[in-house]
């Protein structure tokens, strides 16, 4: 079974603009809530490809509440800690360009922390864990790092998407997959991923610091894929982007959903990058149409060799 972990989930609150006007009113043209997050990103995309998992982390409030509401009318089943205060709303701004706050979420307890260390605990060497976003300011840096040393211990594979700095300290324990884009793989190596070169080098060094397989998304330029035996680049097919919020969430499904279907990583790659473009071209989340529409577009070649 695959399990979702988001430590602070939210609602997100999406809105289109013509122009943002600073220090004005600005009215919208329209608007969009989410059961947002980047773990519940992950489950809601697998739940439209047909793979079933459980999304876990820290709800409260009225916001919790419809977050819980929504995963339930799309029947993703949830085991979440509930926690005293409201899960937070971020907002996307869409004014021509994207703008994202992300507000810092409500407290966590120590009895919370435990509860959620129990339910870890009690995943097995057939689950697969993908924990994904960032830690609330609440909580200790080092919280991924004590929850995957619970994986490690009951022999559960763990998917890491997380900034660099928390991702860094996962590396040891070899995640199955990481999914930094070029800016967190830049900040990682105090350096900027410009193209697919640099980004298969820096993709090279996570593989000899542990992670299994490493996706590298890189936006409009598309992504790359490094593990100890292969190097692969995607270029993405240009569109209308209505929304990118989940692109890289849908990245991290599109590849679990189709590795767990073939066992075939290039597959896999490809199958991702697909699901990021076509949640890059709808306001929600991918459908699993739409990414078998984008998916005879997508080119896998191997780097510095012939496509395949
Ligand atoms: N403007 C875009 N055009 C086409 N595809 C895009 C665009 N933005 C994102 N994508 C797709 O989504 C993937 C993830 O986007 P990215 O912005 O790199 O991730 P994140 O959301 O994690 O920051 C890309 O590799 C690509 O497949
Ligand atoms: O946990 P963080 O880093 O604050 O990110 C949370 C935000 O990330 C998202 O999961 C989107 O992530 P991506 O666009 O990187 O895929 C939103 O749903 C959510 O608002």
């Amino acid at each position: 079974m695959i399990y979702t972990l988001t430590l602070n989930p939210s609602v997100d609150y999406v809105i289109q603009l013509e122009e943002l006007k600073l220090g004005e009113l600005n009215r919208v043209l329209r608007e969009a809530k989410f059961p947002g997050g980047k773990g519940i990103n992950v489950s809601r995309v697998l739940q439209r490809m047909g793979v079933s998992s459980k999304a876990l982390g820290f709800i409260g409030g009225f916001t919790g509440k419809y977050i819980e509401e929504r995963l339930k009318q799309e029947k993703i089943s949830c085991d979440f800690v509930h926690v005293k205060g409201d899960t937070r709303i971020n907002v996307k701004l869409q004014a021509g360009t994207e703008t994202e706050i992300n507000a810092s979420g409500p407290p966590i307890s120590k009895a919370d922390f435990e509860a959620l260390k129990e339910k870890i605990g009690a995943l097995t060497g057939r689950d697969v864990l993908v924990l994904a976003g960032s830690v609330p300011a609440v909580l200790p840096e080092t919280t991924y790092e004590e929850l995957v040393k619970i994986c490690v211990q009951n022999g559960t594979k763990f998917v890491a998407d997380m900034e660099g700095r928390l991702l860094e300290k996962v590396l040891p324990y070899r995640p199955f997959l990481i999914k930094p884009n070029h800016h967190e793989l830049g900040e990682l190596f105090h350096t900027e991923i410009a193209d697919f070169a640099q980004a298969v080098a820096c993709g090279k060094r996570l593989v000899q610091r542990g992670a299994e397989n490493v996706i590298v998304s890189m936006a409009d330029q598309g992504a790359v894929f490094v593990s100890r035996q292969s190097a692969f680049m995607a270029e993405v097919p240009k569109g209308e982007v209505k929304s990118s919020v989940g692109a890289g969430d849908s990245m991290v499904a599109g590849f679990l959903a189709k590795y767990e279907e073939t066992g075939d990583v290039k597959e896999a790659f490809r199958y991702s990058v697909a699901s990021g473009c076509a949640t890059a071209f709808s306001l929600d989340l991918c459908t699993k149409e739409k990414v078998e529409e984008i998916l005879p577009h997508i080119i896998i070649k191997n780097f510095g060799g012939d496509s395949g």
